[in-house]
């Protein structure tokens, strides 16, 4: 494969962001260590945005020869008080559950689980150097960016945190240098984190990624954030800026009820929340369901998804690109109801072997419902 089809695959949706295309070229030109993590706080039960979307990436990663990660923050989900701040508990559900929700979840989008190392935070801190790359980069970051930047641990600037909070975003950078990362993946809300690690690459007395006697930048891959299905806070919006604000607010996000769709869920329950989903006629800039057909449904393009329809409605409808089913739905061609159901059985069929899997391995579901779910 050459190295324009492996930075297509890189770039492919629900890719938003690359920090900087130019950067990852020079990586796979100059054959650096292609070295790929995305961290997760071990918090609750996984959903569509964590396990669909960055499962979908890490099958792009590994066809493109990138060398996979995913890094069990536990640690981290203790400093935020996940699972009600108890580290032992946070291991557990860590090695017990989140792990193989998240092979399932990569092995239905297409990756190979196999090929993906987990590591758990705490058995990196334990080196001593760890710590001391953290203060490395903490003396080169200010205070004050340090406090804007906690909204990667999903806090609001203004909030009253503990100090502990403050050492988080240190370790987060840390943990790309510690581990050798040159591509450092995940979701828009956590730029701030990636942004802070390429300049702080620079300043350390020590260069954290060396090849061939060159000082390489990492590189930072950001997949975009599905929507929830709950209704907006203000509805209709009215400006560009709002829009902007409320698109970043609305991620799905476990603790909104009715935001997402887990990836255990019954086909009854996946049923129930689309059809209470928002989703008004004819909105195509603001609608969490073309959302979700857009980044999960049409992520390879052209694919056939078929709308079913009784014949007094127009019968079976098939699309191949978002650009139709968008268009069609924006001139009122296509209702909200058949759309949600249409949405509903592709995730229902989509999220079988994950389901059955957990029908004949109950133990982590039960696990997860004996835990207290905090935040
Ligand atoms: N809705 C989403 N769509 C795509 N990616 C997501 C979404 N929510 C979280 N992520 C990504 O998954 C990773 C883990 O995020 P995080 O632990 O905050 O998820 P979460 O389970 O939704 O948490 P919470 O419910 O507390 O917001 C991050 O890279 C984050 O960007
Ligand atoms: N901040 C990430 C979790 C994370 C923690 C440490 C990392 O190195 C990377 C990611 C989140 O809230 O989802």
């Amino acid at each position: 494969m050459d190295i324009e089809e492996r930075i297509n695959l890189v770039l492919k949706k629900p890719t938003e962001e690359v920090l900087t295309v130019e950067n990852l070229r020079h990586l796979f030109e100059v054959g650096a260590p292609l070295q790929h993590y995305i961290g997760f706080e071990i918090s609750g039960y996984i959903h569509l945005g964590t396990g669909l979307m960055a499962g979908a990436k890490i099958a792009d990663f590994q066809k493109a020869g990138i060398k996979t990660r995913i890094f069990l923050a536990d640690w981290h989900s203790w400093i935020n008080d996940k699972l009600g701040g108890d580290l032992e508990v946070i291991q557990e559900v860590a090695l017990k559950y989140f792990k193989v929700g998240m092979e399932k979840s990569i092995e239905v989008m297409g990756g190979d689980p196999k090929k993906v190392e987990f590591v758990l935070a705490s058995e990196i801190l334990e080196n001593g150097d760890y710590w001391q790359t953290v203060i490395d980069i903490s003396k080169n970051v200010t205070l004050s960016r340090v406090m804007r930047s906690i909204t990667i641990m999903g806090r609001q600037m203004g909030e009253s945190i503990d100090f502990a909070k403050l050492i988080y975003p240190m370790m987060q950078v840390a943990d790309i240098f510690y581990q050798g990362v040159t591509i450092a993946h995940a979701g828009m809300d956590q730029r701030k984190a990636h942004v802070i690690a390429i300049e702080v690459a620079q300043k350390l007395k020590y260069h954290p990624i060396v090849h061939n006697g060159e000082k390489l930048k990492p590189v930072a891959v950001h997949h975009h954030l599905l929507l929830g299905l709950q209704e907006p806070p203000v509805w209709p919006i009215t400006s560009e800026e709002q829009f902007k604000e409320i698109k970043a607010q609305m991620k799905m996000s476990k603790s909104k009820p009715y935001s997402a769709v887990f990836i255990h869920d019954s086909p009854e329950e996946i049923k129930q929340k689309l059809r209470k989903a928002f989703c008004p006629a004819r909105e195509v800039n603001y609608n969490p369901v073309l959302d979700w057909a857009e980044h999960i449904i049409f992520r390879e393009e052209p694919t056939e998804f078929t709308i079913h329809r009784p014949a007094k409605f127009g019968g079976d409808v098939t699309y191949t690109t978002f650009e139709e089913l968008k268009k069609d739905f924006a001139e009122g061609k296509l209702h909200p109801l058949d759309l949600k159901n249409a949405v509903a059985e592709y995730l229902i069929e989509l999220l079988k072997p994950i389901r059955e899997y957990f029908e004949r391995h109950p133990e982590p579901l039960e696990l997860m419902r004996s835990v207290k779910i905090t935040r």
